[in-house]
């Protein structure tokens, strides 16, 4: 068993899910989507503390969820930032020095279709290389646009980056410190790492660990569940 902490990502606005509410309030089949991602956590034994990152204003709101599940003694709340980017540094500060021995994993509240198995593959992959991320092979063919040309890139090689993403505590704190010094703001984690010229090893997960980000995706994560709930 490798034991490992988690950051989860829950600060955000959801602009682009566009419903007047952040996007982790919204109900699938009658429950909020931040408990499905956090019950995800609280079922696997190797994960030993979770931090969840919210937007202060929503503190009240969300502390009265939690307390429903009766979560509280599980789950540090810390408070985010404007960008993703700070969210996920202020969660790593909030982690107690004894703690910081343990793998660090940061994963988007908005992503709640994760599997245990992936998340075990992560975490060692995490202790023996420093970083790694969920990710999957690319489907669709794509194109670089370069003025009025366009060019096809090699497929075999690119893959679409998921969360969980999980690190060496020291490591990924240097590679936000290193952001920060130089204003890099990227769009996830790994990034940062890939900026100190680090290697980051890539877990195979599913096109199934979706993040909700626009309307459309809920249906679709309604289907997921109830696909889950059948089993
Ligand atoms: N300042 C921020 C911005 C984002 N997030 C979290 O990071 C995850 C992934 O980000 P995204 O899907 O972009 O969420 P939002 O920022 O909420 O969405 P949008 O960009 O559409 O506003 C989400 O779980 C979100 O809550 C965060 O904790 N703090
Ligand atoms: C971290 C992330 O979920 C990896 O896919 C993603 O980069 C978050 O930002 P986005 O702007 O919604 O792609």
């Amino acid at each position: 068993m490798i034991k490992y902490n988690v950051i989860v990502l829950a600060a955000g606005q959801g602009k682009r899910m566009n419903v007047g509410k952040n996007k982790q309030f919204i109900e699938l089949l009658k429950e909020p989507l931040i408990i499905h991602t956090l019950k995800k956590f609280i079922q696997d034994k190797w994960c030993q503390n979770i931090y969840l990152v919210i937007n202060p204003n929503e503190q009240n709101q969300m502390e009265e969820l939690i307390a429903t599940y009766q979560w509280q003694n599980q789950i540090t709340f810390v408070p985010g930032g404007k960008e993703r980017q700070e969210s996920g540094y202020n969660g790593l500060l909030a982690i107690s020095e004894e703690q910081q021995d343990m793998v660090v994993m940061i994963h988007d509240g908005a992503r709640p279709f994760v599997e245990e198995a992936h998340l075990h593959e992560l975490a060692h992959a995490a202790k023996e290389k420093k970083a790694a991320l969920i990710a999957v092979p690319v489907t669709d063919t794509i194109k670089r646009k370069k003025g009025d040309r366009i060019e096809t890139l090699d497929r075999s090689t690119l893959w679409a980056a998921q969360t969980p993403q999980a690190f060496d505590y020291q490591l990924i704190k240097e590679a936000h410190e290193q952001a920060k010094a130089t204003d890099y703001l990227g769009t996830d984690d790994v990034s940062l790492v890939e900026a100190l010229g680090e290697p980051v090893d890539i877990v195979q997960g599913t096109y199934q660990n979706v993040k909700l980000t626009t309307p459309e995706d809920i249906m679709r994560a309604e289907m997921i569940l109830e696909r889950q709930e059948e089993k």
